[in-house]
């Protein structure tokens, strides 16, 4: 197993806000939530994010990660990548050769995602999701709630801040709702984070055997990083673990 250095991601509370003002109002928010033991994550809490630009989440780049990570999977393997936000990392997939749909609940998200890149795209409606089909690239982004979305036999699936974006509550639907998309052999890379403190998601923490319980025990953590070693962001707020892994399913 590779342990991962000089890696940044995951300031998802603290960077939330595009000023100071909103980081304060994030922390408090998570405070009390904290205080209270109990965050309710709401399809309206994510819309909610990215109408005050709350979306620390965001990479601006290609997550390294996925570069590092990703097999080599024949051309035209259709790939799901769940909860995708305006993630880039799809633009990557569908440049080495393979058919990509993301499946994003926030309009928002969506209409960032094709104008930031320049897509020209076609929407059409399958009853309560839009589909937007990308010009010019494999790629599409089917706008609703992934829940609604019933697509089967994908080959693989890119998981970066989809299932730790899931409270407890809803995680093992959100693994089964997964897996159920895709064909039997499909290949899954999945990225996970476990941290120590009283913080609350999202993202919300995962420990390796809740992983390996909800994906099943083919699933194998290929990396690891704890960033609190390498960011001194993480010690601040608190963590002397704040581990990042990486995981592969493959058939
Ligand atoms: C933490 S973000 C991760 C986005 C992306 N994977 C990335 O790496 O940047 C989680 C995303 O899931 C979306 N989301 C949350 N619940 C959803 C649902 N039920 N259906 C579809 N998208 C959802 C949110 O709007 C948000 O963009």
């Amino acid at each position: 197993m590779k342990n991962i250095s000089k890696r940044l991601y995951w300031f998802w509370s603290s960077t939330d806000g595009s000023s100071q003002n909103k980081t304060n109002t994030i922390h408090i928010e998570f405070k009390q939530a904290n205080f209270n033991e109990v965050i309710v994550i709401t399809n309206e809490f994510w819309l909610d994010r990215w109408k005050t630009g709350r979306i620390g989440f965001h990479l601006e780049g290609i997550n390294p990660k996925l570069i590092e990570f990703w097999p080599t999977l024949p051309k035209g393997s259709h790939i799901l990548v769940p909860l995708c936000g305006k993630s880039n990392d799809m633009i990557w997939l569908a440049e080495q050769g393979y058919r990509v749909t993301g499946v994003e609940l926030s309009s928002l998200a969506v209409i960032q995602f094709l104008g930031d890149n320049d897509l020209a795209y076609d929407t059409h409606h399958e009853g309560e999701l839009k589909i937007h089909t990308v010009h010019g690239l494999s790629l599409r982004i089917v706008e609703g709630d992934y829940f609604q979305f019933s697509e089967t036999e994908f080959d693989a699936c890119y998981d970066r801040a989809a299932m730790v974006a899931m409270p407890d509550s809803k995680r093992a639907n959100y693994v089964t709702h997964t897996l159920d998309r895709l064909s039997s052999s499909a290949y899954v890379l999945l990225i996970s984070l476990y941290y120590d403190g009283d913080e609350q998601g999202p993202p919300f923490s995962i420990d390796e055997q809740s992983v390996v319980s909800l994906w099943g025990s083919n699933i194998q953590k290929i990396a690891f990083e704890n960033l609190a070693l390498t960011h001194p962001h993480y010690r601040d707020q608190g963590h002397t673990t704040f581990e990042e892994s990486v995981w592969r399913l493959q058939p």
